[in-house]
Order: C-alpha cells, then structure tokens, then sequence
C-alpha cells in the first residue's frame, strides 16, 4: 500500500489545515495510507508522527494554525540533518513526503532528495506570496483580509484625531502583502522594497514629508503608511523619529505582527487549499516528483520545486504604478 507523509513547516499560514484536511480525505479515497509528522522537520528527526484518517481532520477546516504544529528547524540546514530525517522516512516506508510551506521549507526538501529516493511534493502555505508557479499562495488570503479589517480601524482613529499611522505589515523580503493592503485601505504611502531603496531611504522620506505637508495644508484627514516590515532602516520606530526630527512630523506607529498569521482562514485560501491538497495526492499517484503544486489563473499546474523557489514573483508592476500615478496626481493637484 503507497504510504504518504505529511508535515507543515516555517511560518504557519491559515488554511494549512484544510490542505491536511484534503490530503487525508485523497489518501483515504485512493486508499493510501497517511502519517502526519510533528513540528515542521522536527518531526522527522525526532520521529514524532501519528497516522492520520478522516477522524483526525473532521472540523479543523475552518481553523487557522495546523494541528500538526509548524516549526523552522535549523538541523534540516547542518548536512546530518536531512540524512537523518531520510532515515526515518525509510523506517517508516513512506513513499512520498508532501510538505506545506515556503521556500525555506522547499529548500529542505531539494536536500532531503540527495538522501532520500521517495518522491517530495511541496504545497505553498506562506502569508508572504513570495513562490513562484502559483498566482497565491494558501493564507495570503486571509492574511491580506486580516491587515485591511485592521487598518479599517486604525483609519477610524487616525481621523478622528488628524493622525499620520505607520503600520508595519508582514512579508519578510516580498511587498506582496504591503501593496495588496495599501491599495485595498487606500493607504496613502506604501513604502516596500519594489518602490523604495533600503541602502538609500533619503528620497524617499523626502518625498513622504512633502506628501505629508502637502495634504495636511489642504485638509485635515488622517494620512496612513503601509510599511513592510524589514524595509526602513531601524523599523517603524526610526521612520517616526525622522519625521519628527526633519519635519516637526507626528505620527503614531502600529505593528500589525503575528494576527496576520492568525484567525480563520478566508474562503478564497480554504478553496486553494483544497484544490491544492487533492491535487498533491494524484501527483502522488503519477509518480511525479521534486515539485510544487500550484494554480495560475484557474489551472492547477506542477512547477519544479526549484523554479517555485527561485524565479521571481514579483508584485503586481499595474499595482504599483497605480499607487505612483494616484499619489502623483494627489500631489499635483494640491500643489497647483
Ligand atoms: N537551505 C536549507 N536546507 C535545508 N533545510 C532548509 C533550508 N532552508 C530552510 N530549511 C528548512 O525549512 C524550514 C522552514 O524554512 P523557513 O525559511 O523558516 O520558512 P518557510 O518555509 O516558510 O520559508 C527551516 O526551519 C529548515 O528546517
Ligand atoms: O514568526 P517568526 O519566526 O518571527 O517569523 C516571522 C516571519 O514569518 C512570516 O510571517 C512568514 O514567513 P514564512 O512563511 O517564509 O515563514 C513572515 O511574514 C515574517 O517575516
């Protein structure tokens, strides 16, 4: 009987528990047998599993976090590490290993392979959208929804006290979460690494102050920047003190962090997970091997996990353009 393993791994992301859900519901309608390993490629290396049927995977859909745990393993990096953790895949005969993750997770399978001959399946669960081969990637979603629900309200105060807001949001090294959120609050700045040197932040803050002061001569609203996280030199808390500093600037500083991870999963990334998690189980069965599985418009498709890992996915360029011509013109405008 074909035996399959399963484990999330690195930054837990919602909707990685309906793509277990449907992983379990395929192997129990293909008649595969199915085992969870704990804690990312901890469990691996500790042996730490359970096997999984319908029972264990009823009503978890609608949960954010994974009931088998995540966790980034700095082990799977050291060379014994992935050997090890193909010993115990031997132990057990599994047949293919599905992973549900990011890059990072990727990159540990792509070294799992030099010691294991199994097959090794990735599924894209990350709130940061940063893989290529699939237009999302499972709890972007929902991570983008949580962001925009929460700078809703960060607006609501900010105009009733004529506030400029610094939000940090998540995306690691990708604005993909920063430009989705900017856009869908109407965020008037959105500073991420598409549209804004780190190495050199001077233009960029001059420009801010200026659309600051601009905007606060004509009205008196509330002026919200999205900001990704790991961009501005210093963080959120040295953009404040330069605004203030070079232009008498106020401006209150609000982290979104972790609730982006959390929370139940959108509809959109229960669906994707779905679709996803059924489709790793047939590739299982075509014998297919070292990819990723993704959607790209309405079509399912298989990449090489090293394309999903390496070629760009760049934000959308319309997205970012609209946001320049939107604030230029917003500039323009109120300078004439
Ligand atoms: N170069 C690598 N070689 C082997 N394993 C890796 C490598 N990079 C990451 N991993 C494994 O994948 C885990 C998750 O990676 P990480 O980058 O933290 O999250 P994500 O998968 O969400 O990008 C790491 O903790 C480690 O166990
Ligand atoms: O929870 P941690 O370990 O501090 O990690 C934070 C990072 O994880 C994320 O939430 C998700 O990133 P990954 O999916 O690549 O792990 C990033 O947006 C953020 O930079």
């Amino acid at each position: 009987m074909t035996k399959i393993a399963l484990l999330t791994s690195g930054g837990d992301a919602p909707g990685m528990n309906a793509a277990i859900r449907a992983i379990v519901h395929s192997c129990q309608h293909h008649q595969y047998e199915c085992i969870g390993f704990f804690h990312g490629y901890n469990g691996l290396l500790n042996d730490e599993w359970q096997a999984l049927t319908h029972a264990d995977v009823g009503n978890i859909l609608q949960f954010g976090g994974t009931i088998l745990k995540s966790a980034r393993c700095p082990a799977m990096c050291d060379p014994k590490g992935p050997k090890q953790a193909a010993n115990t895949l031997r132990k057990h005969q599994i047949d293919a290993l599905i992973v549900i993750g990011g890059d990072g997770s990727f990159r540990g399978l792509e070294a799992l392979k030099a010691h294991w001959e199994g097959q090794v399946i990735g599924l894209p669960g990350t709130i940061d959208n940063d893989l290529a081969g699939s237009d999302n990637t499972i709890g972007f979603a929902t991570a983008v929804t949580t962001a925009t629900h929460a700078i809703d309200k960060i607006r609501d105060t900010a105009n009733a006290f004529e506030r400029v807001f610094i939000v940090e949001v998540m995306g690691r090294h990708s604005g993909h979460i920063a430009f989705n959120v900017g856009l869908a609050t109407g965020a008037e700045a959105i500073l991420s690494f598409e549209n804004c040197d780190p190495a050199d932040t001077a233009p960029q803050l001059a420009r801010l102050i200026s659309q600051i002061q601009v905007q606060q001569q004509h009205n008196h609203d509330s002026f919200v920047i999205v900001l990704a996280e790991n961009l501005w030199p210093g963080g959120p808390q040295a953009l404040k003190a330069q605004l203030a500093e070079q232009a008498g600037i106020d401006s209150a500083v609000c982290v979104l962090g972790h609730i982006q991870r959390g929370g139940s999963p959108a509809p959109e990334d229960r669906l994707l997970a779905t679709e996803l998690g059924l489709e790793a189980v047939n590739a299982v069965s075509r014998n297919q091997d070292r990819i990723m599985i993704g959607k790209q418009g309405s079509t399912l498709q298989a990449v090489p996990l090293n394309g999903a890992i390496n070629d760009a996915k760049p934000v959308n360029g319309r997205w970012v353009a609209a946001h320049e011509d939107v604030l230029t013109e917003y500039l323009i405008k109120h300078s004439e």
